[in-house]
Formats: structure tokens, C-alpha cells, sequence
């Protein structure tokens, strides 16, 4: 405990200042900002409120309960904002002189860390970003190590044992296990203290208190809800509520107490690692910097006696440079973000379109199934899931795009995907404990059925340790299937903490239904290593896909070869994240296994048993569908779902413009009345025309890592060596296009200090220049670039490609459809080993 000692013994030294003080704490936990925080904007708003409703205990304060947050008022004349590294979520062991109390912080049934080191990393930067922000208010965050309840416990009885009034304490309501047991144990604690607590909800779209329908009676299917939740219409969603002008003062001294604390004295650049140090201060010995912080955090997780499926990726301490979130944590990066996709940046470039470009979010029903680059979609969970932006203001941003550039399916779709997130929490809360359960919501919906799939042995275990390297469920889980669009998924997360929604719909079909493993491996895995994990998010969508869930077609199954050809049809994905396949050519990026030894030679592959490598891939899938064959021979662009012209919708055939007005009765009915900037966007904001997105200047991301962005020069891009690297997705029929892999300043490495770069393959086993070597707009060529190997060709199946088209994933439901196939229908042939 020396750290914590050091650590609040500067704060314990200065005396009180003025005897008795009122304080009001408010426990930050998953609500890492200042605007639209209910518990923030309340605390500073002093009139008691009209009685309402519950006249019972609401402003008695006399029990614990959750109250509407328009109920809350508070007189107090501090406000101590507080936040709690919780051991149980976070691995903490490595932090100097920290003794942890309970077990290591690993998932409950297969035994990943809980918080991998991106996750770790993007929190750090949330909480350190708030502290930051809250001291500009003139206000600051008390941070701690340990559980919440400790934490509070103490510190409410410190700082009544020294004379003072503790007016409350605060939090957001939140709906899973962990999160509502360290809700009742500071109950608990709290009950001889005579402290009242009151939980307030801030983390949906729309207030529990608005739902036309219990939360209990919440449809077991998505529609439904959907629609009885848009009949609210403009009652649907509340308003923002403003940060306050001016916080409460932060109480001068913090009275002692026992809890692990770390002083981080000087401040989190923006760039969120480079320390800097405040001004007019000196670092001084034994000051811990904010990389200290992340050193401490990420040590445990490098243990290297561990499987590496176990492993929390924690020698990754930067991003990946080609990483589809290449964004900081907290809430100055998040309102940046929505700023950028929202208001001011530009879906495309404008030399391409010819015309001022509308704000990314302009394009997002096209593009929001794409698989590289950042602006794709809107980046948006991470920020939600740490509460460092909450989907109100996110609905607002989307009503001020409206007001300038109209409203039309891609600016609903985003609210229609808010409805999903807002739908799945509001499902946990009905079913509770079930989320977890491995028969899913269905054991409360269907219990026969559920209790069949278990008997029938549907979720096969799988044990880490004893398994070993060649199982399945490890090789899935380290990238190594041999089937390259799942193996791309998997190193794209574990290599950057994201995956797209297209990656992680597959990547769970692929678990529970190719391979029948207990879908909760997947969905701890993806726990241990998203950035954005969120418990009702998470567990529903895997159950959704398992088929344990809320999909009314619970059988449906992704095909991964014709996802894969649909949705990266020119194999510019793979190739970013499999370097070894760079130089294959199309016809067989997604299916490597057809080609012969020599073939392989040709393309500089090698076989890998164990690993996937610079040059190293394994010769076999670990599984081949029949349902997979006819979709070997479909041609790169052929039946495409991404590489169309996102103006352009085609239909029966032909080519149409996508050009939908905004009429005046769905102006009159939505929620466009406000006409002004949301407050949280910065003032200029305010006078934006609609063509103002052009040359806008918005430049965001400073320092080494973050430096990928430069929205001012039109085009939205990576930097790899000073080098902007357009991730704009190329146009329908312009295979010239630059993919991510084919350029010579490809993000997936630096080229220039490899022998064996993508562009510029070196002659391999004496066949001249092999692979498709594209540059610019025009095809260079290489002997197998250009044509595929003629025997290799014989191999591919001879159905029709036809099936290109079919079955897809609509969008319409989380899940998708991709070719779905009933279990009994699979031909499931397996080939262990490489
Ligand atoms: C197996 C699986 C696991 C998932 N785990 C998580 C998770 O832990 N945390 C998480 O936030 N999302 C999860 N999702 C949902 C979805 O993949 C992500 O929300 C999305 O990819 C995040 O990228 P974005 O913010 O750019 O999304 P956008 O496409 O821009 O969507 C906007 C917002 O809508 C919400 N949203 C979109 N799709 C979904 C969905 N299917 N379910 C719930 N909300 C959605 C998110 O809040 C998202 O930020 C999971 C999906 C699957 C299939």
C-alpha cells in the first residue's frame, strides 16, 4: 500500500478549510463524460422539483431506489466526481504495491483476461481524459484503485467521521451482473451510514421510463420492439441534457483513507500516451506518468506461460496502424469523432463526386458493412460503451445532419442500429442472468428446445490448456483456421481491439454453427479483446447468432466463402491482415487451399503449421463446407455488395441515382425541429452550410500514433511514414484502385524495410514477378497476378456462381442472413492439421 500512501498523503496534509461541507459524490463508472450526464447536469441544479409521480421516498431520501433523472436535485456546495479501476474487471496485480483481494480478473468460463491491453489502454484514456476535461470545469476526479464499493464505503465514512455531510451518492444505473452486485454492496455498506444513493439511467437511446411497455414485457424479437418504440415519435428520445456552466468545487482536501491510488501528476497529452508535464511544473522522481499507468496495467496480461489464445495481446501497446479504430479514448476524442462523421468531414473525395461531399454519416447504409479503414461506420461503440458519448447525442447529431443534408436511409439506419444497442440492453434486463446462461434468452422463450440443444451436444467445450495448439477452437482463436476471411477477423481484433460487425457476425457463426463450440468461448473471447465489448451488446449478439437469442430464425448460418467474396470481393482485407496471401491472386485469397505445393512456391507461401507468418499460411482449412464450393469460382467485383458507386443503387438490372427528399411530413413528425447546433458541437458548428464539410481543416490525432487522419485535404486516410494511405473503398469497376495491401506504403507493415513487399513481390523460384502488382489505377501485372494458374482452375468447383447473390445479411436484423443453411443440411468434412 506504499503507492496509495505516497499517493494521498499530499492530499491528506492541507487542513480543512471551512468546517462542515455538503458533498455530493457522484461514482463515474460507465458514463466517462460531462455532457448529457444526468448525474452531472442534476448535480448542479439545486430547485427542488415539483412532486411527481412517486411522492413515496422520492425527495425523502430515505431509501435507495432508481429514480427518473429529472427527480434529482442537490444543495450540496462540493461535488466529488470519483472513479474506481475495479479489480475484478481489470487485472491490477501489476501495479506497484497493489494486493489484490479477490481472483485474477478473468472471464468466468474459459479464462481470458476480463480487459485486454487495448481495452485496458482505451479506458485508461477515458478516465484520464475525464480527469482532464473535469479540471478545465474547475472541477476533478478522484481515481482509485481497487472495487467501487470499498472505495465509497470509505470514503463516505472518512469524510463523515471528519464533520462533513455527505448529500448522496450518485451513479448511472447500470443492468448486468457485475456492474448491479457492486450496485447492492454499496447499499449494503452504506446502510448504517444513513447516505442516500440513488441510481439514474443514462446509458440508452430512450429512458426506460418512456418505454410504451414494461421492460419486462419487452418483445423477444427486434421488430416489434422497433416499431412500438418509434410510435412514440419525437417523445422517443429525450433531449441532451447540458454540462453544467460551472462545476461545484471539488472538496479542497480528501480525507485518508486505506484505498490504492497512483499520482499521476502531471497530465495525458491528446494524444492520450505522451505525458506532459503541467505547466510550471517540474517532473519529479516518483511521479507516475500516464505510460507508467498502461506499463502497470498491461504487465500481467504478458504472461508468457500462457496459451496464446489466452493471451491479451498486451505487447501490442500501440495501434495497429491499419487499424479500422484508430481513435483515443474519452470524450474529447469521441465528441471529435462525431464531429467528424456527423457535421464537418467528407464521406469521399469531392474531386471524385464532382460536388460538395456531404459528412461521412451521408453514406452510411452503403458503406457500414465495409471491412477497411476507419470511416466505414460511425466508431461510435467504444465511445458508448464507456458512456464517453451517450446515443442521445449521437441522435442529435444525426437530427442537425438532417436539417442540412436531409434525412434518407443512411441517416436512419444509424438510428436503427441505436435501437438495437438500446434493445438489447433492455432484453438483459428482462432475462437477466440468462444473458450469460449457454441456453440463452431461449431457456425463459423456449426451454425445451434450449434444454434439447444442450442434450444434443450442440456447445461442445473446450479447455484451453489441455486442448493444446492444433484444436480448432485454438487455432480459430489465433488466426490460423486456414480459412483466410475468419482468420483476418481474428487478427484484425486481436491486433487492434476491433472488428467490423460483418467480421464478428461471421466470426460467431463460424464458432457456434460451423463448429458447434459453446458460443460463450467466442463471446469471452471477444469480451477479453474488444475495445468496445459491452456485456448487453456482446452476449446478445452472440446469442442472437448462435441462435439462442432474439433471431426469429434461429438456424440461419453465415457462409463465410460467399461473405467473404461479397464483402471483400477483391481480397484487399485479407491481404491487409494475412501479409502471407499478398501476392495471391484473387481468384484464391479466399480459398488458398486449392492451390497445389507448387502453386503455393509460385506465390511465395509457405506452409505454416503452427503460425501465420510474414510468408506462412496453413495449406488446409480446418473445415470445408460443400455449401462453400460454389462459391470458389465467383470472379473479384462479381456480385459485390461494397464496391458500387455509394450513390448509386442498382436495381432490377439498372443503375439508378439514390436521391431521396426529405418530405415535409417526415420534417413535421421527426425530431427536426430543433434547428440549432447541439450545444456538446463546437459553436462554429452553429453556421455551417451544407458545403461546408470542404476544406473544412478538421485535423484530429497529434503524436506518433494517432497521426491518421487529415479530413482537411478531403480524402481520409492512414499515415504510414508521413504517407496518407486512402482507405476510401475504390469505385465499381475501377480494379485499379488502390487496396490497403497493394500500395507501396501498405499499413499492414512498412514495406520499405521488407524484402518481400506487396507491391513490388520479388521473383520467386525463378517464375518472374508473381502476384497482381497494381499501382495506381492500372494493372501493372505479374504472370499469376494476371492469370491464375491454369490447373489450379480445374480444381475450383464448376456450380454457378450464381449463388453470389443470395442470403446475404439484410441489415434488417443483427444477425443477418448469410446463406442460411439448417444444421442438418451441412457437410461438414474435417481436415485437422495443415
Ligand atoms: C458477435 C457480435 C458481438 C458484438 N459485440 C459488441 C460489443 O461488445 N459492443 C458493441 O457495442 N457492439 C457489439 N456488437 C455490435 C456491432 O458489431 C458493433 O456495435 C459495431 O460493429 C460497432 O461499430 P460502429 O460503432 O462503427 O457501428 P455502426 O455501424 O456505426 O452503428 C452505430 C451504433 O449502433 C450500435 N450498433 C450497431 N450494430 C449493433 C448491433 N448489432 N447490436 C447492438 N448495437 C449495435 C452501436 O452502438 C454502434 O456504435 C457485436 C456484434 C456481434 C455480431
Amino acid at each position: 500500500m506504499s503507492a496509495s500512501k505516497a499517493a494521498s498523503s499530499s492530499e491528506q496534509d492541507a487542513s480543512l478549510v471551512d468546517g462542515k461541507k455538503r458533498i455530493l459524490i457522484c461514482l463515474l463508472r460507465l458514463d466517462l463524460r460531462i455532457h448529457d450526464n444526468p448525474l452531472f447536469h442534476y448535480a448542479h441544479v439545486s430547485t427542488r422539483p415539483p412532486p411527481s409521480k412517486d411522492e413515496d421516498g422520492l425527495h425523502q431520501f430515505n431509501k435507495n431506489k432508481v429514480v427518473d433523472e429529472t427527480e434529482l436535485y442537490s444543495t450540496a456546495n462540493e461535488l466529488l466526481p470519483v472513479y474506481v479501476f475495479d479489480e475484478r474487471e481489470m487485472e491490477l496485480s501489476g501495479l506497484p504495491g497493489f494486493e489484490r483481494k479477490g481472483p485474477e480478473a478473468r472471464t468466468r468460463c474459459y479464462g481470458f483476461w476480463k480487459t485486454g491491453a487495448f481495452r485496458a489502454r482505451f479506458i485508461s484514456e477515458a478516465v484520464y481524459d475525464l480527469r482532464s476535461r473535469l479540471r478545465d470545469a474547475g472541477s476533478d476526479l478522484l481515481i482509485r484503485f481497487g472495487t467501487p464499493e470499498e472505495v465509497i464505503d470509505n470514503l463516505v465514512k472518512a469524510l463523515q467521521s471528519r464533520g462533513d455531510e455527505v448529500e448522496g451518492v450518485w451513479m448511472q444505473k447500470e443492468m448486468t451482473f457485475q456492474e448491479t452486485r457492486v450496485e447492492d454492496d454499496i447499499v449494503k455498506r452504506l446502510d448504517t451510514t444513513g447516505v442516500p444513493i440513488r441510481f439514474v439511467h443514462g446509458k440508452t437511446l430512450i429512458h426506460p421510463g418512456d418505454l410504451p411497455f414494461d421492460i419486462n414485457e419487452t418483445p423477444d424479437v427486434f421488430t416489434p420492439f422497433r416499431k412500438r418504440v418509434e410510435a412514440l415519435g419525437p417523445k422517443m428520445v429525450r433531449p441532451c441534457l447540458p454540462a453544467p456552466e460551472a462545476f461545484k468545487p471539488f472538496p479542497a482536501t480528501i480525507p485518508p483513507t486505506n484505498d490504492y491510488a497512483l499520482d499521476v501528476s502531471y497530465e495525458v497529452d491528446v494524444d492520450g500516451l505522451s505525458a506532459r508535464v503541467p505547466e510550471g511544473a517540474e517532473k519529479t522522481e516518483g511521479q507516475i506518468s500516464f505510460h507508467d499507468i498502461l506499463r502497470y496495467l498491461l504487465k500481467p496480461l504478458n504472461e508468457p506461460a500462457l496459451p496464446f489464445a489466452l493471451e491479451g495481446s498486451a505487447i501490442l501497446q500501440q495501434r495497429h496502424h491499419a487499424s479500422a479504430f484508430p481513435l483515443r479514448g474519452g470524450e474529447s476524442s469521441a465528441l471529435e469523432r462525431l464531429e467528424w462523421y456527423f457535421v464537418r468531414g467528407k464521406s469521399a473525395d469531392s474531386s471524385r463526386w464532382g460536388k460538395a461531399d456531404p459528412p461521412p454519416v451521408a453514406r452510411y447504409k452503403q458503406t457500414r458493412n465495409n471491412l477497411v479503414g476507419h470511416a466505414y461506420s460511425t466508431k461510435m461503440s467504444p465511445f458508448l460503451a464507456y458512456g464517453s458519448i451517450s446515443p442521445r447525442q449521437i441522435w442529435e447529431a444525426l437530427n442537425y445532419h438532417e436539417q442540412k443534408f436531409g434525412e434518407d436511409q443512411n441517416t436512419y439506419w444509424v438510428r436503427f442500429e441505436l435501437l438495437w444497442r438500446d434493445y438489447f440492453f433492455f432484453v438483459a434486463e428482462k432475462f437477466g442472468d440468462l444473458l450469460f446462461h449457454v441456453g440463452g434468452f431461449e431457456m425463459a422463450t423456449d426451454p425445451k428446445q434450449a434444454e434439447k440443444k444442450i442434450q444434443d451436444g450442440w456447445w461442445k467445450v473446450w479447455d484451453p490448456v489441455k486442448d493444446g495448439p492444433e484444436h480448432p477452437v485454438t487455432r480459430l482463436l489465433e488466426g490460423r483456421t486456414g480459412i483466410p476471411f475468419i482468420d483476418a477477423n481474428i487478427l484484425e481484433l486481436r491486433e487492434s481491439g476491433f472488428m467490423s460487425n460483418r467480421g464478428r457476425q461471421n466470426v460467431a457463426s463460424f464458432l457456434a454453427k460451423d463448429l458447434s463450440y459453446d458460443w460463450r468461448i467466442g463471446a469471452e473471447f471477444f469480451q477479453s479483446h474488444l475495445i468496445d465489448y459491452d456485456p448487453t451488446s456482446n452476449y446478445g449478439n452472440w446469442q442472437y447468432v448462435a441462435g439462442v437469442g432474439n433471431d426469429p430464425r434461429a438456424s440461419r448460418q453465415f457462409n463465410c466463402i460467399k461473405q467473404a467474396k461479397d464483402y471483400d470481393s477483391h481480397g484487399d482485407y485479407v491481404k491487409m491482415w494475412i501479409p502471407a496471401l499478398r501476392n495471391l491472386h484473387t481468384d484464391y485469397v479466399h480459398n488458398p487451399w486449392l492451390l497445389n505445393q507448387d502453386e503455393r512456391r509460385a506465390y511465395g507461401l509457405k506452409t505454416t503449421a503452427m503460425d501465420v507468418t510474414m510468408d506462412g499460411y496453413p495449406a488446409e482449412p480446418i473445415i470445408e463446407h460443400e455449401s462453400w464450393k460454389k462459391h470458389y469460382e465467383r470472379k473479384e467485383g462479381v456480385g459485390s455488395k461494397m464496391y458500387g458507386n455509394p450513390q448509386e443503387k442498382v436495381k432490377d438490372g439498372k443503375v439508378k441515382r439514390y436521391k431521396k427528399p426529405i418530405s415535409a411530413k417526415a420534417r413535421a413528425e421527426g425530431n427536426l425541429t430543433n434547428t440549432m447546433a447541439p450545444s456538446f458541437l463546437p459553436p462554429g458548428a452553429q453556421n455551417l452550410s451544407p458545403h461546408s464539410g470542404l476544406g473544412g481543416g478538421l485535423s484530429y490525432g497529434r503524436g506518433t500514433d494517432t497521426d491518421y487522419m487529415s479530413a482537411s485535404s478531403g480524402t481520409f486516410g492512414f499515415t504510414s511514414g508521413g504517407q496518407s494511405v486512402n482507405v476510401i473503398p475504390p469505385l465499381r469497376g475501377n480494379r485499379g484502385s488502390i487496396g490497403p495491401s497493394q500500395r507501396s506504403n501498405s499499413p499492414f507493415g512498412n514495406p520499405s524495410t521488407s524484402t518481400s513487399s506487396p507491391s513490388t513481390g520479388p521473383p520467386k523460384d525463378g517464375i518472374g514477378n508473381v502476384g497482381p502488382t497494381r499501382m495506381g489505377r492500372g494493372i501493372i501485372g505479374g504472370v499469376l497476378g494476371s492469370t491464375p494458374p491454369s490447373n489450379a482452375g480445374s480444381r475450383l468447383s464448376s456450380s454457378s456462381t450464381s449463388g453470389a447473390t443470395g442470403g446475404a445479411a439484410t441489415g434488417s436484423e443483427a444477425g443477418g442472413n448469410g446463406g442460411a443453411k439448417s444444421k442438418a443440411d451441412q457437410e461438414t468434412s474435417w481436415r485437422r492439421g495443415t
